[in-house]
């Protein structure tokens, strides 16, 4: 089932959530809608699911316009952060329900309602605890019954709120990879909200990038992180260095006013001598977590500071190589610069390695 969003609107008083919001999300696809909070990924989920009207537009699915159906008609299955399981209904029942409720015309027998049961909770992976009560599981086990729960009335979408958003960072982890198999095998048109970027890249085929109820980016993860459409996409995909004007190996022309250079931490090299278009900065410290090193330098011309990334054991050996100490003054080259020319589309350079040598 695919899904059409087209010129949506929706406001709350002052607050627009929705500015005229167009996307298209093909059949079969797990989609992440990515943003801070306040960007209005809730909203449109929520105008999606039939929870809440838009003030204008439309949500077709499958071209059909659902706009004015009822949340009921609609076919769809949820999860949330906190929406609870029946407390006082076994596992297996809690994924019986959606199918115990059915009209009678409609409901499956009794066996087909435990074979039907049985093979989702197999799918998530617990069907050796379909007697237990929800309180005798761990949260991440509970989420997967929420989503077994929500897949068992074969929902034509199904969207999730930050599904495992109040769980600790491990098991979210472990979730999201389960998450994609899953999606893998059941392949149902999937809608999930998120505000961490791992998580959107990590799981979906498209990313959709909000910001201020405007969608900034519509992408594959590689899309919207090698070629992001704006500033504010670049900046929310992880950490980078702002410099103003040009730098680095810019292929000719003018600096016009209002031009933006941004380089990623890991894009940056460590050079003893000067070369044409690198920074001369001083070493301010190094920080090492786990594998990875962190280099804060600072800049000779005007004080403020860079970031470079890379590996501990790369780090290391350029440490004791160039002699580097506090206070070491070195030069930063970027591999890869993308710039934002004023009121112009992005201009991504790439630096020919070997000008690095
Ligand atoms: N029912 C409502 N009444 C009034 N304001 C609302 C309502 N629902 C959402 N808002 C406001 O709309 C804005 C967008 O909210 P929304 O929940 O869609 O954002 P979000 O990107 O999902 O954020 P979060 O990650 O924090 O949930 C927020 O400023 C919120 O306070």
């Amino acid at each position: 089932m695919s899904i059409q969003i087209r010129n949506l609107n929706k406001r709350f008083g002052a607050t627009v959530v929705c500015d005229n919001l167009n996307l298209d999300i093909p059949s079969g696809e797990l989609v992440a809608l990515l943003g801070p909070s306040g960007s209005g990924k809730t909203s449109l989920l929520r105008i999606i699911a039939g929870l809440e009207r838009p003030d204008s537009g439309s949500v077709l699915f499958h071209g059909a316009d659902t706009t004015h159906d009822d949340v009921r008609d609609r076919n769809v299955g949820f999860v949330f952060q906190h929406y609870a399981l029946f407390a006082h209904m076994s596992i297996f029942e809690n994924v019986a329900f959606g199918l115990r409720v059915r009209p009678k015309a409609t409901r499956p027998s009794e066996a087909k309602i435990r074979e039907k049961v049985m093979d989702l909770l197999k799918l998530v992976q617990l069907d050796w605890i379909a007697d237990r009560f929800p309180h005798q599981l761990s949260g991440g086990q509970r989420q997967r019954i929420a989503l077994a729960r929500a897949l068992a009335v074969e929902p034509k979408v199904l969207l999730l709120d930050e599904p495992f958003g109040a769980l600790d960072a491990k098991v979210r982890k472990e979730l999201r990879r389960w998450l994609r198999r899953l999606h893998d095998e059941v392949h149902v048109t999937s809608v999930f909200v998120t505000h961490d970027q791992d998580e959107a890249m990590e799981v979906a085929d498209r990313v959709v990038v909000m910001n201020k109820g405007r969608i900034e980016q519509d992408g594959t993860p590689d899309e919207v992180y090698d070629r992001p459409a704006t500033p504010f996409v670049l900046q929310f995909l992880g950490d980078v260095n702002l410099f103003h004007g040009r730098f680095g190996h810019a292929p000719g022309g003018s600096v016009e006013p209002g031009d933006v250079s941004y380089v990623r931490p890991h894009e940056l090299e460590i050079l003893a001598a000067p070369q044409d278009g690198a920074l001369p900065v001083t070493l301010s410290q190094a920080l090492t977590v786990g594998p990875q090193t962190r280099i804060e330098f600072k800049r000779v011309d005007d004080g403020s500071y860079v970031d470079v990334e890379m590996p501990r054991s790369e780090y290391n050996a350029l440490r004791d190589r160039l002699n580097l100490v506090t206070g070491s003054q070195v030069h930063l080259l970027p591999r890869r610069v993308t710039r934002f020319a004023a009121g112009q589309n992005p201009v991504v350079e790439q630096v020919d390695p070997a000008a690095l040598i």
